[in-house]
């Protein structure tokens, strides 16, 4: 493997990306698609190429779904869906997809067969027990008995009565998501209550599976436990999403772009981004995500261009929680690297979950800032940024397979010279064009937008 040399900003970084459509958004319309159970065919356009994308629709395959993909508008694509009457047995590679692993099973568990799911190395650290708890506690045979990681296997018997179960989700907002998703195809339907130590993290992609399952005319309710929902209920009944859904660019994968804004003064507009519609839910959490670009000194704004963030050249010191966006930490912990320099403090929160994501993030976070100079160290729940004069690179930035890492090591590179990351294909878990799209924005080329 060949390490990657990061380009250095030679100035402010301006310029408009084009970034691939939200994977968690593309991998819930795929599955719903493939649950509608009616033999017809519905088209998921805009859909994220990348390989979290091609693991799902592999997953759908061997659960019986027709698939046919064909290239989409900049660089997206369009997936045919056919939806099979009824879900057969087979072997699922999730890769490193969290929303492969926690989605496919509650779907498996009404195939007509075993379904076996295992994955790469590192899936197999990755937290699952919330999603099989809940599966055995409606009845389905999971094996092996004892079984809380990948590999295992899911007993399809055909159909799952459904009620009502609970899950400790604290680990990931994925289980509740992946058992909501199939519920409506369980005999009774399903209620799902979250019982654990913590709160249920990532809650806006919650929201994303109770704001979909509605447009594909399911009836979902939620209830909250004091502050926040912790019980969802999904009502047994048709599954019909639209015969055309478009995917929205992605939020997460456009916050590295956007923060280079932040560090070298620049401006940076996503394309293509949806202006809110008054009275319907933004489906990605716009609103966290802007408090903290803008914590971060930058200034938002939405319009017909784009999204849009202008920086200053001045990164300040947070104190910010992203129980709620985790998947950003990555991103906020180089900002704060670079905000050390000139002697800010920071304190990222919420984030305990974020060890059971691609990789340990918060260790790996440490480990690297600690192989660059800087000053990080893990919290119970995040990670604390203290001032650090100076950044140099004494070995290649990791990047543990992580997607975000890879991209957060980048971030830093704009103003660190020498910065080398180890492996920048872990980009392509979203990313697809990041280490040709990346260099063509720093150096003012342009990426087609
Ligand atoms: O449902 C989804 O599409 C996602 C939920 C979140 O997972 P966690 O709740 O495990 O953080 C997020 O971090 C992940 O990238 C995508
Ligand atoms: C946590 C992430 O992904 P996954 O869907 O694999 O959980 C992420 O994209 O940051």
């Amino acid at each position: 493997m060949s390490t990657w040399s990061t380009p250095v900003a030679e100035g402010p970084v301006r310029g408009t990306v084009a970034v691939p459509g939200s994977k968690s958004i593309t991998n819930r319309a795929l599955l719903l698609a493939a649950l509608a159970g009616d033999g017809a065919m519905r088209t998921v356009a805009g859909a994220a190429r990348s390989r979290d994308t091609t693991l799902m629709v592999d997953g759908l395959t061997a659960l019986g779904a027709h698939t046919a993909v064909t290239p989409g508008r900049d660089g997206t694509l369009d997936v045919a869906v056919t939806a099979p009457t009824h879900l057969h047995a087979g072997r699922v590679d999730c890769g490193l997809a969290g929303t492969v692993m926690r989605f496919l099973p509650p779907a498996a568990a009404l195939a007509d067969g075993p379904v076996e799911f295992d994955g790469d190395p590192h899936a197999r650290a990755r937290p699952m027990s919330g999603v099989l708890e809940g599966l055995r506690g409606l009845g389905v045979a999971i094996g092996p008995a004892d079984a809380d990681r990948l590999p295992f296997t899911v007993v399809g018997r055909g159909g799952v009565a459904g009620g009502a179960v609970s899950v400790d989700a604290s680990g990931s907002s994925q289980f509740v998501s992946g058992l909501l998703l199939s519920g409506a195809r369980y005999d009774d339907g399903l209620a799902v209550t979250h019982r654990g130590p913590g709160a249920v993290p990532s809650l806006p992609h919650v929201d994303m599976t109770v704001t979909m399952l509605r447009t594909a005319g399911v009836t979902v309710t939620s209830e909250s436990d004091g502050a926040t929902p912790s019980r969802w209920a999904v009502s047994a009944g048709p599954i019909t999403p639209a015969d055309r859904f478009v995917v929205e660019p992605d939020l997460s994968g456009a916050a590295v772009y956007l923060a280079a804004a932040l560090v070298t003064g620049g401006e940076v507009t996503v394309a293509g981004w949806p202006e809110s519609t008054p009275g319907s839910p933004d489906l990605q959490p716009i609103g966290a995500v802007r408090e903290v670009l803008e914590a971060f000194g930058g200034s938002v704004t939405v319009d017909a261009a784009g999204l849009t963030v202008r920086g200053d050249g001045r990164l300040p010191g947070v104190d910010v929680d992203l129980a709620e966006i985790g998947e950003l930490t990555p991103t906020a912990t180089a900002l704060a690297m670079l905000a050390a320099r000139d002697g800010a403090r920071s304190r990222l929160r919420g984030v305990a979950h974020i060890r059971g994501h691609e990789t340990d993030r918060l260790a790996a976070l440490a480990a690297e800032g600690a192989a660059l100079g800087a000053r990080v160290t893990e919290t119970d729940d995040g990670l604390v940024v203290e001032p650090s004069s100076t950044l140099a690179p004494t070995r290649p930035w990791g990047a543990y397979a992580d997607h975000r890492m890879a991209t957060a090591g980048a971030l830093v590179g704009l103003v660190v010279p020498g910065l080398e990351i180890d492996d920048v294909s872990a980009t392509t878990k979203t990313l697809p064009d990041f280490a040709t799209d990346w260099p063509a924005l720093v150096h003012g080329v342009g990426i087609p937008a």
